[in-house]
């Protein structure tokens, strides 16, 4: 997969050097090129943004520019491109299995007010996929975090990336459907609290169910939503009582 970020702060992006996104990259498991949007501009003073028509505060990002750099990108073929906004639909686990099946990702990173809304329409009209996209209801000074928390979520889906991908199965929101179970390592006491004696007993079987029980008793306290989205024909009459 390859990934392009575009932003007037590539260097807010430096944290996909490092640890397993870097590695990947490294590795060439993943390609991600990281870009600073006034590299598009004509002007001596490299502007990217202009007042809002209709008047209100603050400047929106200009359209020219975005389409320069976002033609550029995308000339080698059809590449999905994700617009990082408050307003944009929930990233979710789900969006990131879906955006982790593209061949290319092309990230937006918006200041100020926004990026003018012309290059989203404009790009759906082209017949590229373009995604708005939220990390959640509160509200930041750009995308670039966005971009940062999305990218990691999508690139730890990729082939080789993590060590072990079994263990995206039983973590939060994955494949499972509940949040993950409480783990434990040594000491076996630590501040007077033990670890749960089951996991000490090496018995595989009592062990899965202690760790499925402690993610229903999770998943049912702080996300009832994700116990009633569960497919009933996953629940054993065991889980029913959680
Ligand atoms: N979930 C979420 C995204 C954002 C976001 C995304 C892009 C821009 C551009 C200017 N401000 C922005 C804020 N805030 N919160």
């Amino acid at each position: 997969m390859r990934i392009d970020i575009v932003s007037i702060f590539p260097e807010y992006l430096a944290a996909l050097d490092l640890s397993l996104v870097g590695k990947a990259r490294v590795a060439g498991l993943l390609d991600l090129r990281v870009h600073d949007l006034r590299d598009w501009t004509t002007d001596r003073h490299r502007t990217v943004d202009d007042t809002p028509f209709g008047g209100g505060a603050g400047m929106v990002m200009r359209p020219d520019v975005w389409g320069q750099a976002i033609d550029e990108l995308t000339a080698t073929g059809p590449a999905h491109l994700v617009v990082p906004t408050p307003s944009g639909a929930t990233f979710t686990q789900r969006t990131a299995e879906a955006l982790a099946t593209e061949d290319q990702l092309v990230f937006a990173c918006g200041r100020y007010e926004g990026i003018d809304a012309r290059v989203a329409e404009h790009y759906r009209a082209a017949g590229h996929r373009v995604s708005e996209l939220s990390i959640g209801d509160y509200v930041l000074n750009g995308g670039e975090v966005a971009s940062l928390v999305m990218v990691e979520a999508v690139a730890r889906l990729l082939p080789g990336v993590i060590g072990n991908p079994e263990s995206l199965v039983e973590e939060s929101h994955g494949a499972a459907g509940l949040l993950e179970y409480p783990v434990y390592t040594k000491p076996p006491v630590w501040s007077d609290l033990e670890v749960p004696d089951v996991l000490l007993s090496g018995h595989h079987a009592k062990i899965r169910r202690w760790r499925r029980d402690r993610a229903l008793e999770k998943t049912s306290a702080r996300r009832p939503d994700l116990i009633a989205a569960l497919d009933a024909s996953t629940l054993d009459k065991h889980d029913r009582a959680f």
